[in-house]
């Protein structure tokens, strides 16, 4: 299994949700056991030289990625969830996507301040999404030492919104 296998496994799906949206379906790729299997190993590789007390992601897709991912680095798992999802006191922010706006909570308590935070998600597009997790998780006093995406759209100016932190991709599309 390589990167380039991984890549050609993606689904690309013209025109989902909405016209002009070029959607990479990625549960062509997590169905095959060897790799899901390849990916999260291949990024816990890109983690070992960080410190790592816990992963967060934002729902639903870094759920697929973020969890077995923490169980490979022997941390926890945070979900970022949509509004009204989370049972506990939470905090809130909203924030645009490349096709809609949403908003994300965070419970008070998942995060401890001073620890440091890998964040986690499927792809980067705009960084809209994980721009806002960043926020949650730096309000709550958390230290984010990086953000791991399986798939980068490099057009789409996720890097510029993020310049601030280490981004890591697998694969990218300059679509
Ligand atoms: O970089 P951005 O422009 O913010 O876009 C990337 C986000 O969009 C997708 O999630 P989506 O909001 O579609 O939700 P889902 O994971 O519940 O499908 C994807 O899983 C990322 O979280
Ligand atoms: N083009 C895209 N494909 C899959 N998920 C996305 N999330 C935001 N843009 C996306």
């Amino acid at each position: 299994m390589d990167l380039t296998t991984i890549k050609e496994m993606i689904r690309i799906i013209p025109d989902f949700p909405k016209a002009g949206i070029s959607f990479k379906d990625i549960t062509t790729v997590i169905k095959d056991g060897v790799a899901l299997k390849y990916i999260i190993d291949e990024m816990a590789e890109r983690c070992s030289d960080r410190k790592i007390d816990i992963i967060a992601g934002p729902e639903a897709r870094s759920f697929i990625i973020g969890a077995p991912l923490a169980y490979r680095l022997g941390v926890g798992f945070v979900p970022i969830r949509k509004p009204g999802k989370l049972p506990a006191e939470t905090i809130k922010r909203e924030y645009q996507l490349e096709y809609g706006t949403d908003a994300m909570e965070l419970h008070k308590d998942a995060i401890k301040p001073g620890q440091n935070v890998l964040i986690v998600d499927d792809l980067l597009a705009t960084g809209g999404t994980i721009i806002t997790a960043v926020k949650l998780v730096e309000e709550l006093g958390g230290n984010v030492t990086g953000l791991m995406f399986l798939i980068e759209l490099t057009e789409l100016g996720g890097r510029r919104t993020l310049s601030d932190y280490d981004v890591v991709s697998l694969i990218q599309y300059p679509y």
